[in-house]
C-alpha cells in the first residue's frame, strides 16, 4: 500500500470513535489505528507498535486536544494492569460509550432497520467500584516474597495489584492475608523455569448477602501446605467458610478447575441470597460478578417478560438458574437448560433449599435439549449465552418453533447483532437494553426483548 506507515513512525490523528475493547480509533489513508487510551474528539500524537492487514496498532505519545470528558484514572496501575479499559473517562461517558458499541454492532451486521429509540440508555451499576465478587488471580514469587496480580497484555510482566478498586474490599484484604501466610509458611507461587513452588491462581468469591468467602488454591502439584492452610483460614476467620485445592498441571488450558477438585476445608458451598432466594456457590459454578447489577437484570427480565400464571417459560444457558428462580413465582412451569455438572448441582441444592418447586432442571447442550424437548409449548423463552451466542442451530430451532417471545441477553455485541440479523426474519425487536455489569471495563451486557410479527 502506498504510504504505508512503518512501526515506530509517529503521527498526529484525530479519534474518531471507540472500538469493542475501549480503545480510540484514528485513521491514517483510510486504514485504522488503534490506540490504548485515547478518546473520541481527541487529537493525539501516536507511535506505530503494529501493522496488521486492516490496521495499526499504536501507542499514544501526547494529547495535543484533550476531550472534555477524559479524567484521572483512579487505580495507580490502572495503565499497566489491562483489567479495566474505561477509567480515563467520566462514567456517565462510559454508560453512553457502551451504547453506542451496540449501536455499531446492529448497524454493521442487523440488515432489518432498528430505530436507536428501541436502543434505551445505559443502566448504571451502583455502585461502581469495588462491585467484583470473585477474583481469579496468577501469583508469582518475586524477592523473597509471593505477589499476587494480572499479567501485563501481551506480556508475561506481573503487574502488581494490592488494593483493587474494582474488587470487593473484603476479597482485596483476603489476599493480603493469605499471601502474608503463605510467605510465613514458605509456601510459594509456581515458577515454570525454576520448577519450583505449587500455587499458580488463588480464586477469591464473596457471597455479599452472607459475607461468606471461599478460597480455591489451583496448584502445579500436591502441596501438605496447602491443606494446613486452608484449614487455619476456616479457623482462624468466619468470613472464610470454604476452601478448595484443585491440582491442575495443565500450563496451555484457560480452565482452572479439573477433576482433581477437593474441599480441603470448611464447607462445600456459600451462599448468596438474591430476591428472597438462598444460591449454593461451589467454586466451578457460574455466578454473575456483579451482584446487585445481577439482581438489576433479573428484575429487568421480569419486568420485559409480563409473564402470566398460565406460562411456560425456557431459561436456556441457565447457570445455576437464577433467572428460573426469579420467574418461578410469576408462571406455571420453568425449565432451566444448563450443560456444566457443577452449576446444575448448586442449582439443585438451591431448589432443595427453596420454596419455588415448579423449575425442572436439564442438563445438556442447549441445541440437544431444546431439540428433545421440542413438544414443550412453550411461551417465552430466556437466552443468557457465553459470548460465542446463539449460534446457526438456536436461531434455526427458534425460526421453526416460533415462540411468542424471546428475551436474549447477551454479553457480546457482535455475536448479539449477528444473531438478531437472523431472527429478525421472524420477530420484532421491541427493546434493546444496555445494563452496564462491568463498569470501567469495556464489556457490555445487553437485554433485548423480541416478539413475533
Ligand atoms: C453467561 S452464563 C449465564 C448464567 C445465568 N443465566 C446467570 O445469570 O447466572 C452462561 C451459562 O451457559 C452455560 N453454557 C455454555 N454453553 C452451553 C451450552 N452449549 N449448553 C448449555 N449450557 C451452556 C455455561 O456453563 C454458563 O453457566
Amino acid at each position: 500500500m502506498e504510504n504505508k506507515l512503518p512501526i515506530g513512525q509517529r503521527l498526529t490523528t484525530e479519534i474518531q470513535k471507540i472500538g469493542i475493547n475501549g480503545e480510540g480509533i484514528g485513521y491514517y489513508n483510510r486504514k485504522a489505528i488503534f490506540v490504548d487510551f485515547a478518546l473520541p474528539k481527541e487529537e493525539v500524537e501516536v507511535e506505530i507498535t503494529a501493522d496488521f492487514d486492516t490496521y495499526y496498532k499504536a501507542n499514544l505519545v501526547q494529547i495535543i486536544k484533550k476531550s472534555p470528558s477524559r479524567v484521572e484514572p483512579f487505580c495507580p496501575v490502572y495503565h499497566e494492569c489491562g483489567g479495566c479499559q474505561l477509567q480515563h473517562l467520566a462514567y456517565d461517558e462510559t454508560l453512553a460509550l457502551k451504547r453506542e458499541l451496540i449501536i455499531q454492532a446492529i448497524r454493521r451486521y442487523v440488515k432489518t432497520k432498528v430505530s436507536l429509540d428501541l436502543i434505551k440508555p445505559t443502566i448504571a451499576s451502583n455502585p461502581n467500584t469495588h462491585y467484583r465478587n470473585k477474583a481469579s488471580l496468577p501469583l508469582q514469587y518475586k524477592f523473597g516474597k509471593n505477589i499476587i496480580g494480572m499479567y501485563k497484555p501481551n506480556s508475561n510482566h506481573l503487574v502488581e495489584i494490592k488494593d483493587c478498586p474494582i474488587q470487593e474490599q473484603d476479597i482485596n484484604k483476603f489476599y493480603t492475608l493469605i499471601l502474608n501466610q503463605m510467605d510465613k509458611r514458605k509456601i510459594l507461587a509456581y515458577n515454570n523455569t525454576s520448577k519450583t513452588g505449587t500455587v499458580r491462581f488463588i480464586i477469591i468469591r464473596r457471597a455479599e448477602a452472607t459475607a461468606q468467602i471461599q478460597v480455591t488454591f489451583i496448584l502445579y502439584k500436591e502441596d501438605p501446605e496447602i491443606v494446613e492452610l486452608g484449614k487455619y483460614l476456616v479457623e482462624k476467620f468466619k468470613e472464610i467458610v470454604s476452601v478448595y485445592r484443585v491440582i491442575n498441571d495443565d500450563l496451555k488450558s484457560r480452565e482452572f478447575f479439573t477433576k482433581n477438585t477437593n474441599l480441603i476445608a470448611g464447607t462445600e458451598a456459600i451462599n448468596e441470597v438474591l430476591n428472597d432466594v438462598v444460591f449454593s456457590l461451589k467454586p466451578d459454578a457460574f455466578f454473575q460478578l456483579n451482584t446487585k447489577q445481577a439482581d438489576v437484570l433479573y428484575n429487568k427480565v421480569i419486568e420485559l417478560g409480563q409473564f402470566k400464571p398460565t406460562d411456560i417459560v425456557i431459561d436456556a444457558y441457565s447457570g445455576i438458574a437464577p433467572i428460573a428462580q426469579y420467574v418461578a413465582p410469576h408462571v406455571k412451569r420453568v425449565y432451566a437448560i444448563e450443560s456444566v455438572e457443577a452449576s446444575i448441582q448448586s442449582a439443585k441444592d438451591t431448589i432443595i433449599q427453596n420454596t419455588h418447586k415448579n423449575i425442572d432442571l436439564l442438563k445438556g447442550d442447549v441445541v440437544e435439549v431444546l431439540n428433545k424437548k421440542k413438544d414443550i409449548p412453550v411461551d417465552v423463552i430466556v437466552f443468557d449465552p457465553p459470548r460465542t451466542g446463539l449460534g446457526e442451530k438456536v436461531t434455526a430451532f427458534l425460526l421453526k418453533k416460533k415462540p411468542k417471545k424471546i428475551i436474549y441477553i447477551s454479553c457480546n455485541p457482535s455475536t448479539l447483532a449477528k444473531d438478531l440479523d437472523v431472527l429478525t426474519q421472524a420477530y420484532t425487536i421491541k427493546s434493546i437494553e444496555p445494563i452496564d455489569m462491568f463498569p470501567f471495563t469495556s464489556h457490555v451486557e445487553t437485554v433485548v426483548l423480541m416478539s413475533m410479527v
